[in-house]
C-alpha cells in the first residue's frame, strides 16, 4: 500500500493526538472489504517522489475523502492545523491491514560536507528535535493494542534492510551517490537559518527535513520494520557569503532528476518480485 506523507505539525498539544484503536480498526476493516489485496509492505512517498506509485501493478486507488476517518489532505499543513496530529493514522492502518515493512522516502537538505545534490541517503538513525520539546506522536494515553508505553528507538531503522539496500545499490551502479546518515526533523515549514544549519552540523546531522520521523516512531511503536531514504535535493547553507537559497521548486526538481533511481532502489529492496 502506498501513500504520500504528511509533514508534522510542530505544535505540542498535550491532548490525545490520534484516533482510537476502534477508529483505526474501522478504517482498516473498511479498506479490507474494498479489495482482495492484503499488503505486506507500506510505502510513504516524499516530495517529488510520488512516481513510486506507478511501479505498482494491479493498482487499487482510493480517494482520501472516501476512506472513513482518514484526514482529508496531507502535505504542507499550516502550523496551526490540528489535523497535522493525524500523522499516526496511516501507520496504524498499515499495521491493521497486515503490513510488516514500511518504506519511507523524503527530500532533505544535505549537511554532511561529502554530500552532493542527487545523493540518496539510507537513513540509519534520526534526531527528533521537536521531540526534545515534547512533540512526539505518541504523546497522550497509550493503547497497548498498538504498542508499549515506552517504545525503544535505538533499533528504529532495520539494519538488515539498510545492508541489503547498500548491496543492491552497488549492484545497480549507484555506488557514487548512495550514502548513509542521520536525518533530523524540524517543524518547518520555513527552511533553516544559517546558524541553525551550523548547529545541526555540529550535532552530527547529515540531512535535514520536515517529515518521516513521526511516521517512523508510530510504525516502530506498533512493531513494523522501517526502511527510509532521503534524497538530497539541496545543500544546507552554512556560509554567510553563500548566495544559495533553499526553495521548494528546487527540491521538487531534484526529486524528478533522481526519481527513477530512488524508485528502482525502493522496489529492489522492498518489492523484489516487481523489479
Ligand atoms: O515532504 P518531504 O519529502 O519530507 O519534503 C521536504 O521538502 C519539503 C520542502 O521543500 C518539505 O516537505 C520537506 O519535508
Ligand atoms: N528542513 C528542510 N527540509 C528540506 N527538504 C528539502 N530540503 C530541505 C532543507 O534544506 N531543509
Amino acid at each position: 500500500m502506498l501513500i504520500p506523507h504528511a509533514n508534522l505539525c510542530p505544535f505540542f498539544v498535550p491532548t490525545p493526538s490520534s484516533l482510537s484503536y476502534e477508529d483505526c480498526k474501522a478504517t482498516a476493516d473498511w479498506l479490507l472489504t474494498q479489495t482482495d489485496m492484503r499488503p505486506t509492505v507500506g510505502i510513504v512517498c516524499g516530495s517529488g517522489l510520488g512516481g513510486l506509485a506507478d511501479l505498482l501493478k494491479d493498482q487499487v486507488a482510493f480517494n482520501y475523502k472516501d476512506i472513513p476517518n482518514f484526514p482529508q489532505s496531507t502535505g504542507h499543513r499550516p502550523l496551526s492545523d490540528p489535523e497535522g496530529k493525524l500523522i499516526t493514522l496511516p501507520m496504524r492502518i498499515f499495521k491493521l491491514l497486515g503490513v510488516q515493512t514500511v518504506v519511507i522516502t523524503n527530500a532533505a537538505g544535505g549537511l554532511n560536507q561529502d554530500f552532493k545534490v542527487g545523493d540518496i541517503m539510507i537513513i540509519k538513525d534520526h534526531i527528533n528535535l521537536p521531540g526534545f520539546a515534547g512533540n512526539n506522536p505518541l504523546v497522550g494515553p497509550n493503547d497497548e493494542r498498538f504498542g508499549v508505553r515506552f517504545p525503544c528507538m535505538s533499533d528504529a531503522y532495520d539494519r538488515d534492510l539498510q545492508q541489503l539496500a547498500m548491496e543492491v545499490g552497488q549492484e545497480l551502479g549507484y555506488g557514487d551517490f548512495l550514502k548513509e546518515g542521520v536525518y533530523c526533523v524540524l517543524g518547518g515549514p520555513s527552511f533553516e537559518t544559517i546558524a541553525e544549519c551550523r548547529m545541526l552540523h555540529l550535532l552530527g546531522v547529515d540531512a535535514v527535513g520536515m517529515s518521516t520521523v513521526h511516521e517512523v516512531i508510530v510504525a516502530r511503536h506498533c512493531g513494523m520494520r522501517v526502511f527510509a531514504l532521503s534524497l538530497i535535493t539541496n545543500l544546507a547553507v552554512t556560509d554567510y557569503d553563500s548566495e544559495e537559497k533553499a526553495n521548494h521548486e528546487e527540491v521538487l526538481q531534484a526529486g524528478k532528476q533522481r526519481a527513477e533511481q530512488m524508485e528502482r532502489l525502493v522496489s529492489s529492496v522492498a518489492l523484489p518480485e516487481r523489479s
